[in-house]
């Protein structure tokens, strides 16, 4: 069957989570073994592609056409954007010389809103794959960040003549999927959603957890952001006891505008989504850990300074909220070799008092902001989302399991695990009292990065 021959031949992937962090430059190989590079992930090894979709945020035409293999280079691809005016322009004219690449505008009607979803749609001669990941589509991206990625299996074409609501998963990841590209309103993507709806999606064990700009109210309130995710964790997770002990942690590469204090969302509306556990009515406090990277650990990363392009925390939003940052800690990976590989990757996670056990994770686009997670209005009768996101939440019992045991050794990747691969070290690091948290528009000149430069931002 073709998923046998695909998968006896692709390089040796931990398919129990199908959860994989991206090959980064200049490590020991041993870190890289079962990480995957674009050029891995549109390679003919995972199926004969015939056409994709690429949802992202910024885009290298050129250098995304390069990463096919040639025989795949002229496939046609579809670019699902948030860029207007001027940025459209510029985009659509990195496509000038390549006419089998066209563009899908995604609806931004509220300000300050962003289309980061990330999320490759590969049709095959063989079926389809669906890939949700966090890095951009540009170089910069995928030489040496930690990012990850969940890889779905190969979807088999359904028989002809199947009910459309066949090929649905234990998860109704089919059903959450074609929801979420039905609110582009996008008449390029009806022929995708057409697509994926001829196709068995049921080997799919995580849950969408996906963010479209808009005001909610009703029982709409609960599609989106984070109260889709206090949701998912209502209905698919359970209670723990001793589950105040178990602290939340939170792992991004760009904060916005928190408020004056941390009742106004974090730990009011936000912490209350990350501590639910069932429909247990108890609404703990737990710890929260909050990984961002400090000054430090930029000039000390791989990439030096500039890795802070991609960590745009400004002085603006920081000196408002200088109470966010006791909660901060170090981005520390030493158990994926990855510590000097600055985070675009975002994980959300509830862990056991040890940090041996996880309730459950989250990998997603959706940065520490509620314009990705949501904000509740109108006295908590309306939700506003200004952002398109994309992630994937794992939970036990989608795996016939309680918790999921941590995998304190995630590389080299070993099929005798059945550990959840949680990429950064636990327990987190707390900054020191000199640590600050990277702001990338303000001077860093008394030390020199790895590379012997100082940051200056214009
Ligand atoms: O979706 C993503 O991945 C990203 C989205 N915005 C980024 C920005 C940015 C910050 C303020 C205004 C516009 C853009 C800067 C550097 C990296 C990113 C980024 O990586």
């Amino acid at each position: 069957e073709s998923e046998d021959f695909f998968e006896s031949c692709t390089p040796r992937l931990d398919d129990t989570y199908r959860f994989y962090l991206n090959k980064v430059t200049g490590l020991d190989r041993e870190y890289n073994s079962g990480a995957l590079h674009i050029r891995d992930l549109l390679s003919p090894l995972f199926g004969t592609l015939k056409e994709s979709v690429q949802f992202n945020y910024c885009f290298d035409i050129a250098w995304m056409v390069k990463q096919f293999p040639p025989e795949f280079r002229d496939r046609p691809v579809l670019i699902i954007h948030g860029d207007k005016r001027e940025a459209k322009a510029r985009l659509l004219q990195q496509a000038q010389p390549f006419p089998h690449v066209r563009f899908c505008q995604a609806k931004l009607d509220i300000a300050f809103g962003t289309h980061h979803t990330k999320m490759m749609l590969l049709w095959y001669e063989e079926g389809f794959r669906v890939i949700i990941l966090t890095s951009n589509l540009i170089r910069a991206d995928w030489y040496q960040k930690t990012q990850g990625m969940w890889m779905s299996p190969l979807f088999p074409r359904l028989p002809e003549g199947s009910r459309p609501s066949a090929g649905e998963s234990p998860t109704f990841f089919k059903r959450d999927l074609l929801e979420y590209l039905a609110s582009y309103r996008a008449p390029e993507l009806e022929e995708w959603i057409q697509r994926i709806k001829e196709h068995d999606l049921s080997e799919t064990r995580v849950y969408l957890v996906a963010s479209t700009p808009g005001r909610y109210v009703g029982p709409d309130m609960e599609r989106w952001g984070h109260l889709r995710l206090r949701k998912l964790l209502h209905e698919h997770t359970n209670p723990i006891p001793g589950e105040e002990r178990w602290p939340v942690i939170g792992q991004f590469s760009s904060i916005g505008s928190m408020g004056a204090d941390k009742t106004k969302w974090l730990a009011g509306e936000f912490q209350r989504t990350l501590t639910t556990l069932g429909k247990s009515s108890l609404h703990p406090s737990p710890p929260i850990h909050l990984l961002y990277p400090s000054v430090e650990d930029v000039r000390l990363s791989l990439e030096g300074f500039p890795a802070g392009g991609s960590l745009p925390y400004s002085i603006q939003t920081a000196q408002k909220q200088l109470w966010l940052h006791s909660y901060f800690h170090r981005w520390k990976a030493d158990r994926s070799g990855r510590s000097h590989a600055m985070p675009h990757i975002k994980t959300y996670m509830r862990v056991s008092p040890d940090f041996t056990q996880l309730a459950w994770f989250l990998i997603t686009s959706a940065n520490l902001s509620k314009a990705a997670w949501g904000a509740l209005e109108k006295n908590n009768s309306q939700v506003m989302v200004r952002s398109y996101e994309l992630g994937v939440l794992y939970v036990p019992s989608a795996f016939d399991m309680k918790t999921f045991p941590i995998d304190e050794t995630p590389f080299p990747v070993s099929s005798s695990t059945s550990g959840f691969p949680v990429p950064f070290d636990l327990p987190p690091t707390s900054y020191s009292p000199k640590d600050q948290p990277w702001i990338w528009n303000i001077s860093y000149s008394q030390e020199p990065d790895t590379h012997g430069n100082i940051w200056v931002p214009s």
